[in-house]
């Protein structure tokens, strides 16, 4: 038995040992078929505590598979689930502290907000005056003081949206799973809403699992990313690790947009043969070309073929000389460089293009 007397000072092993963390999140080979479609394969995934953490992929990726078998609706074919350091695998939904949002919301139409919201507490048999304390606090968590009476039709997309947010946070759950909650709005409130849902986050501290395929949307909302490609993940980091440092081809083409690089281009411009990303922002496009690369740049030399005007930024595509083509984005800060056929050098600091492992 372990003396746990106060006076008993720690060892040196205990003093430097580090924090034991349960993840709130623990999936181990998990792999779902559904009949000859293998739909996850090989998922193993540690999400912490208090983590905002999105699953990003194309659509029929897997990720709302994933989704579903951490709510418990769907049992995997094998692999295992753990909640806060309990194994659920097989338990039902209900009997696991999570909580789900689903795009469509999923309102009940004949019921108030304030109904909808109390809804999960009156089937636990929470008391009235409990109930409404609750849902009052929820409520306001979401910016919906005030509208308590009014039912969901009488409601905005993104009234809607925030009415299923407080439906869920009113049961306190662990772990929060939004599946791509904010797809049904337009674009000007589905950027208003990430921002308000990532603040909700941080004020209530609950562990979030977003799924999206919206990259922008994983980038600005996320503490951590993992990338979904047909049915496994493909990396797993933070925002700028995943759009920094792209471990694969595919994460680099689809988180942002990239430039590869290979074969004997590769070799002529970096000097070594492989797949290389490099993200078109951090290229330099100079018309003059006797202006030598700096110090710690690479550099290619090659002719404009296409120019395209986004207003804040400029779009050049460059041929190589010594073949394939790179993208260039530039900031439109001064005037724009007229460039159509023009000779180019482009420049870009040696750290900024990546290995790809594939
Ligand atoms: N109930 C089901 N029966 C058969 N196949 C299914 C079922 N659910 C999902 N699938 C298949 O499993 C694969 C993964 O689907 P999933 O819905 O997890 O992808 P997703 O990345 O969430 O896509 P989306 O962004 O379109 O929702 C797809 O090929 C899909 O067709």
């Amino acid at each position: 038995m372990i003396d746990m007397s106060p006076n008993q000072a720690p060892t040196l092993a205990e003093k430097t040992a580090p924090a034991e963390t349960t993840s709130a999140i623990r999936l181990r080979g998990l792999r779902k078929e559904f009949g000859s479609v293998v739909a996850v394969e090989g998922v193993d995934l540690d999400i912490a505590q208090g983590e905002f953490f999105s699953m990003l992929g194309p659509s029929g990726s897997g990720k709302t598979t994933v989704l579903r078998m951490i709510a418990g609706f769907e049992l995997p074919t094998s692999g295992t689930v753990e909640l806060a350091g309990r194994d659920v695998t097989r338990l039902a939904p209900f009997e696991r502290d999570v909580n789900t949002v689903f795009q469509d919301y999923a309102l009940f139409p004949h019921m108030t907000v304030q109904q909808n919201v109390e809804y999960g507490l009156r089937v636990k048999k929470v008391p009235r005056a409990q109930r409404r304390e609750r849902a009052r606090e929820a409520l306001r968590t979401v910016h919906l003081e005030g509208f308590e009476s009014r039912k969901p039709t009488q409601l905005s997309g993104g009234q809607r949206q925030r009415v299923a947010l407080a439906r869920a946070l009113v049961n306190r759950p662990k772990v929060l799973l939004l599946d791509e909650p904010l797809g049904a709005l337009d674009l000007k409130l589905r950027h208003a809403m990430q921002t308000e849902l990532k603040q909700i986050q941080r004020d209530v501290g609950i562990t979030f699992i977003f799924v999206t395929h919206d990259q922008d949307e994983a980038l600005t909302m996320s503490d951590r990313i993992a990338v979904f490609n047909t049915g496994g993940i493909e990396q797993v980091g933070t925002p700028s690790e995943v759009y920094e440092k792209p471990a694969t081809a595919f994460v680099a083409g689809f988180v942002g947009t990239s430039n590869l690089l290979s074969g004997d281009s590769a070799e002529a411009v970096l000097g070594t043969r492989g797949v290389f990303s490099i993200r078109p922002e951090k290229i330099r496009i100079d018309p003059d070309l006797s202006q030598p690369a700096a110090v710690g740049e690479v550099s290619a030399t090659g002719t404009v073929t296409s120019t395209s005007y986004a207003g804040a930024t400029v779009r050049y595509v460059v041929a190589l000389d010594v073949g394939g083509q790179l993208s260039v984005v530039r900031q439109n800060a001064g005037a724009p460089l007229e460039l159509a056929d023009n000779r180019v050098r482009l420049c870009w600091r040696q750290e900024h293009n990546f290995r790809i492992t594939e």
